[in-house]
């Protein structure tokens, strides 16, 4: 029996109860079967009230883990059936629980795992995949030294590389027979971890410096040497690490970082949204960012462009914009400021008459200080804006941008019913993590999620499809103007940012947006008669596949 059990053991081509009668004889599988014949919908739907029957995220994401362990096409079925309900299970807010307990519950994984003791197996972790120069649209890595809010989770952190090409699929279509999933092993500082029997990872403190580097350097190397039409993203680095790595390779590099690009650009629509309410400019905005680390410089960056592009000078943008970190405001006395967050320093002169709480400015004085039009949660810190914050913002501006993204849960800056009513609906609100409509006054308020899955799946699309040799600054503001571009937040109560149901049909849009935007800039090396239809052509579907033996 040479082809059934890879067949049937094989989840790209598995389709359980699917397989008709005539499959089952030609594939082996005969009395290996209960005799019903069913459909995907039936088994989707038997799958979907299996999933309903469990009691906790984690339970139904486990199952759904099992399941894309043993046939993709029913999973992604399940996942893209029920959108808005499976993604917070597969991927923010769960997949946070998921990572924490990945040692202890680990059952068998997709991924490629990359030590930095044993660099020489690099290439051949690779080529066990059988994949051919051809044969990869996309390659997702993290190192997981600052995954989600929840900092350092070593090798536990490679379901964030599978959960965000499963978002990939799911939201876009991107093919997940031409995806890998890669875990960077430099080991890790949580001593928990380091100290637990169960850890699977390599045991000592992360690697820094030089080795670091180079291994990195080797894995871009020979990533894009074996797959050389694969886009390489970046996720979950640490902040000096992420902005580092793309900064010196972004343009050697087919590469993306989507805690700072792919995140400043979902930021950037829910802004283009606000602005569309406040009949404001960028030019005119005042930025405060709480928590200035990779997401956070990666927002100002993008904010402080958009300023710029609006008619002001670099130092006019810079200006108008203030991070405050661990150590209060960002002034340009601080020593050791890291340089993403110097870049954005206020001069001690400036804010000398400011009020300290023991030698710092506090965020509650910078905000009644600056009067922020738009206030930025990333700092991992859960009521990080506490009522008096939220309501200096709101004396400050009438209509306040107001985006606590940090995730998963436990770690927002603040529960939008909590913002909507302490700024008695004024304040213009996207979270991280799904939340619930708020009813207050009367008026429900849909809250946007202004997380970078809303944006990525089609950005990452898009590229393919245009097959960009560079994912450019153009591409990233094409798509974030396309997902802009998809809701009127005029009225009140209207979320800034497309629901999530819409996931699908929204990463076309912006797929196709950033397709033209790579034709436009000359970086597109594809040639298609209609892109539309090309965009459409290359969204996988989950359907089952003729079977090739
Ligand atoms: N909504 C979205 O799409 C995204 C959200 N995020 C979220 O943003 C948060 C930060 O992520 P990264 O920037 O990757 O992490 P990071 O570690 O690069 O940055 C966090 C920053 O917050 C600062 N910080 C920590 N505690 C603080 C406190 N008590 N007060 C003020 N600042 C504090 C840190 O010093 C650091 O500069 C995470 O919760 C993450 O989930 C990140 C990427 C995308
Ligand atoms: C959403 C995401 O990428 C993060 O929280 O890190
Ligand atoms: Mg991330």
């Amino acid at each position: 029996m040479p082809s059934s059990p890879t067949v049937s053991t094989d989840p790209l081509r598995n389709r359980g109860t699917a397989f008709t009668v005539d499959e089952r004889a030609r594939l082996g599988l005969v009395g290996r079967l209960p005799s019903a014949v069913e459909t995907l919908d039936e088994q989707a739907a038997r799958c979907y009230r299996q999933i309903s029957g469990y009691a906790t995220d984690l339970q139904k994401y486990t199952y759904l883990d099992q399941l894309h362990d043993r046939n993709e096409v029913l999973y992604y079925k399940l996942i893209v059936d029920h959108l808005a309900e499976m993604l917070p299970i597969v991927y923010d807010p769960t997949i946070g629980d998921a990572i924490k307990q990945w040692s202890n519950d680990y059952r068998d994984s997709r991924a490629v795992y990359l030590s930095i003791d044993r660099p020489d197996d690099v290439r051949a972790s690779f080529a066990g995949l059988g994949l051919g120069p051809d044969d990869v649209d996309l390659v997702v890595v993290s190192d997981a030294q600052e995954i989600l809010g929840i900092g350092d989770w070593g090798v536990n952190g490679t379901d964030i590389s599978i959960g965000k090409l499963a978002v990939y699929t799911a939201a876009a279509g991107v093919d997940p027979a031409r995806v890998v999933a890669v875990n960077l092993d430099v080991g890790t500082d949580n001593e928990v971890l380091l100290n637990s029997p169960e850890y699977l990872g390599n045991r000592h403190a992360r690697v820094t410096g030089e080795r670091y580097d180079d291994f990195i350097d080797l894995y871009l190397k020979t990533a894009s040497e074996l797959f050389p039409n694969a886009l390489l993203h970046f996720e979950d680095f640490g902040p000096s690490n992420a902005r580092r790595i793309l900064e010196q390779n972004r343009d050697t590099y087919r590469i993306f970082n989507d805690d700072m690009q792919g995140t400043g650009a979902i930021v950037m629509s829910a802004v283009f949204s606000a602005l569309k309410v406040t009949k404001e400019s960028f030019a005119e905005q005042r930025l405060l960012v709480f928590g200035a680390g990779t997401a956070g410089t990666g927002m100002a960056d993008q904010i402080s462009a958009a300023m710029i592009r609006d008619g002001l000078s670099e130092d006019e943008a810079k200006s108008r914009v203030w991070l405050v970190d661990v150590d209060g405001l960002v002034t340009d006395d601080m020593t050791g400021l890291p340089n993403y967050q110097a870049a954005y320093a206020r001069p001690a002169s400036e804010v000398a008459d400011w009020a300290r709480a023991d030698g710092l400015i506090d965020l509650l004085t910078a905000v009644s200080e600056v009067k922020p039009t738009i206030l930025i949660g990333t700092s991992t810190l859960h009521n990080g804006f506490p009522k008096a914050v939220v309501e200096a913002l709101a004396a400050g501006v009438e209509r306040p941008i107001l985006l606590p993204l940090s995730n998963p849960t436990e770690r927002i800056e603040v529960m939008p019913a909590d913002a909507v009513s302490w700024t008695q609906g004024r304040a213009l609100i996207a979270t991280g993590i799904p939340v619930d409509p708020v009813h207050y006054n009367g008026v429900d308020y849909d809250i946007g999620q202004a997380n970078n899955a809303l944006l990525y799946p089609g950005l990452g699309l898009g590229t393919i499809v245009s097959g960009a040799t560079h994912v450019t600054d153009g591409m990233l503001l094409a798509a974030a103007k396309a997902v802009a571009d998809q809701v009127d937040p005029t009225a009140l109560g209207a979320s800034l940012l497309p629901a999530v149901d819409n996931l699908r049909a929204s990463s076309a849009t912006v797929a196709l947006a950033v397709a033209k935007q790579a034709i436009e800039e000359g970086v597109s090396t594809t040639n298609h008669d209609n892109l539309v239809q090309a965009v459409e052509d290359a969204m996988w579907q989950p359907v089952y596949p003729e079977i090739v033996e």
